[in-house]
This record gives C-alpha cells, structure tokens and sequence, in this order.
C-alpha cells in the first residue's frame, strides 16, 4: 500500500532523529517539511510562541484538540514536569497511530495521553471518564470551524477556571474568523494576539491567546 505523507514524515524521524530526544524529533519534522513535503504542525516559529506561553502558564493539566502527527503534542510535553497530565484528541486512527509512535520515539508517552475520538464526544466525558477537575491550557489546532463550538462546550462543563489559558493556532490562515469574533466580544475573555506566519512558509498567520477570568 503506498505510504502516507504522515508515514513518510514518521519514517524520516524513525530514521533520522534520537531517539528518547524530543527536540531532535521537532527538528527533524522541522526539517523535513520545510525541505521535502509541507505537513501542518505548528512549527518552529509558532512552536516558540508556544513554548514561551507555557512556560509562562506552567499548567499541570492540559488538552489538545487536533494531534495530527504529533509534533505539538512531543513540543508540549517535553516542557512539562513528571506530575503534569496533558490528554491531546485525535479523531483519524491513522493519524493517531502515527502520533503515537511520534510520542513513544520522543520519550514523552508518561506525560501524554491520545484520546481517540472526535473531540465533541471526547470533552463531554473528561469529567467523569479522564478524571479531569479543570484544564489549565487548551491548545486548539484542529478543523477551525470547530474551534468555537469546542470552546463553548469546554465552559459549558465546567472544564475551565479563573486563568484557564485557551492557545488557538491559526487565527489568520486558514482563519478561525467566527471564533475570534466569540472570544474578542466575551467580556469573560482576555485575549491577545501573536503575530507570526504559516509554518514553512511565508505567508502571515497568528495565535490568539484567551485567558478566561471566570
Ligand atoms: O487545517 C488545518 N488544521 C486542521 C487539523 C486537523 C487535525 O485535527 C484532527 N481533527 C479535526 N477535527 C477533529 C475533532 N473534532 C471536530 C470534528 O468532529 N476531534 C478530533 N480531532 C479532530 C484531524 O484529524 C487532523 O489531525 C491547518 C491548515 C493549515 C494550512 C495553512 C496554509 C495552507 F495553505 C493550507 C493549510 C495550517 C495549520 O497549522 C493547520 O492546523
Ligand atoms: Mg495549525
């Protein structure tokens, strides 16, 4: 069976990064989608963005939606400490096996759990099901039209707090217009925006970061 772009891209890790070394699996994927075939992880410039944010929040308990091949998921997890609890949702088996072998390769799979499902099913059982009280950082990567109602189902069961912080990656391309309008207009939202550009390319995209203040 021919392979996928997302085997190509494990394989070249399998073959080409250290393994038990998650930043030499980000900068294989690094290199090998800007040099051979684009891939939509979340890249080097915005993976800085990303890693500052953290670093700032320092959360415990964490959720993503979109693992995709699981570069955001190693970019993440390699900044968290032992205790913290990060599940990331992925609703293509294919692309979650292939994310699942990305985390093992990296030596993060104690701190990452692939929860696989469409994340509309997924969040409505966090609570009783994953044992989740409340998230301390949600980064949002998955469709773009699922952003906002995602959002709203995360508040609707009680899954935020005063200083949850909701990372959304690209507000500008593809755009997430309906859920920049949401959140900008939600007096329960503080947002900021940071300007960067698609990964691998030049074109100008952003993250917005949305701070719930309860
Ligand atoms: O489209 C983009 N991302 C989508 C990600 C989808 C992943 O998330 C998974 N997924 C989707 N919905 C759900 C769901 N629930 C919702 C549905 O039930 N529950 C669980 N998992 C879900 C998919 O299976 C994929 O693994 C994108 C595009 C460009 C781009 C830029 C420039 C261009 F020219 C072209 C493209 C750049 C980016 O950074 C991008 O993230
Ligand atoms: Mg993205």
């Amino acid at each position: 069976m021919a392979q996928s772009k997302e085997e190509r891209i494990l394989n070249f890790v399998l073959q080409n990064a250290v393994r038990g070394d998650p930043q030499s699996v980000l900068d294989t994927i690094d290199k090998y989608c800007s040099q051979k075939e684009w891939a939509m992880n979340v890249g080097d410039e915005k993976g800085l963005i990303l890693d500052k944010i953290l670093e700032e929040t320092k959360p415990s308990v964490l959720l993503e939606l979109g693992t995709y091949c699981g570069y955001s998921a190693v970019r993440i997890a390699r900044l968290l400490n032992p205790s913290a609890r990060f599940l990331t949702i992925e609703f293509n088996p294919a692309f979650a096996a292939i994310a699942r072998q990305m985390i093992e390769f990296a030596g993060v799979q104690d701190k990452v759990k692939i929860l696989e499902g469409p994340s509309e099913t997924i969040i409505p059982q966090l609570k009783k099901k994953h044992e989740v009280d409340t998230l301390d950082f949600v980064f949002l990567d998955h469709w773009k039209d699922r952003y906002m109602p995602d959002t709203i189902l995360l508040l609707d069961h009680g899954l935020l707090r005063k200083g949850s912080v909701i990372l959304a990656d690209n507000v500008i391309v593809p755009g997430a217009p309906e859920f920049i309008k949401y959140i900008r207009n939600n007096n329960r939202f503080e947002c900021t925006n940071y300007p960067a550009h698609v990964e691998y390319m030049k074109v100008k995209d952003a993250m917005e970061k949305a701070v719930f203040v309860g």
